[in-house]
């Protein structure tokens, strides 16, 4: 991937990242207003979800804000230095996904219903607060709104093959 300096720039990126505790995550950054996302391992390991509207923003030159509220509640601003291969992350998650994780780890499009009922059942706060670095290891444009990319759950192997090229969406 060349040098991101812009937004336009910055659109159709596909990233895989770990972070500092280890989580590894993939973004996809559809359209202007739009991500797909996988989440590999951590506390919601195998959760994923398509057509999450978001605010997406350049800060400067090369930086760029994503930030976003989910039907759990969950909350979601991260910052992406793709030059760097950084990004930092705050997840704002209810008291509820923290406890039961489990609930919210299935492909949510398919469950929003679920989402709603477990937000307005469960407690929200104290809440469960995530800072974290993280350290890009893979990079891609793979075109706006490529339904590809996104398009099945997490598995075993599958960020081997993306990295390798053996998985690839465009
Ligand atoms: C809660 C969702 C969430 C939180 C942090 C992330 O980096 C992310 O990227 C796909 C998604």
């Amino acid at each position: 991937m060349d040098i991101i300096k812009d937004l336009d720039e910055f659109l159709g990126g596909h990233f895989l990242y770990t972070y500092d505790n280890g989580w590894n995550y993939e973004m996809y950054v559809k359209n202007e207003t739009t991500i797909d996302y996988r989440i590999h391992t951590g506390m919601v390991g195998g959760r994923w979800v398509r057509d999450q509207k978001v605010d997406i923003v350049k800060i400067v030159d090369g930086v760029f804000k994503i930030c976003w509220t989910e039907p759990t509640g969950t909350d979601v601003s991260l910052d992406f230095i793709p030059n760097e291969n950084k990004l930092h992350g705050v997840i704002f998650f209810p008291k509820w996904v923290h406890e039961r994780p489990d609930i919210t780890v299935c492909f949510q499009n398919d469950h929003i219903d679920l989402m709603k009922e477990s937000r307005e059942k469960y407690e929200t706060y104290p809440k469960y607060v995530v800072p974290e670095f993280g350290k890009i290891f893979f990079k891609k444009n793979e075109g706006q709104n490529n339904e590809k990319v996104i398009a099945e759950a997490p598995r075993e192997g599958m960020i081997d093959e993306m990295v390798s090229g053996e998985l690839s969406f465009s």
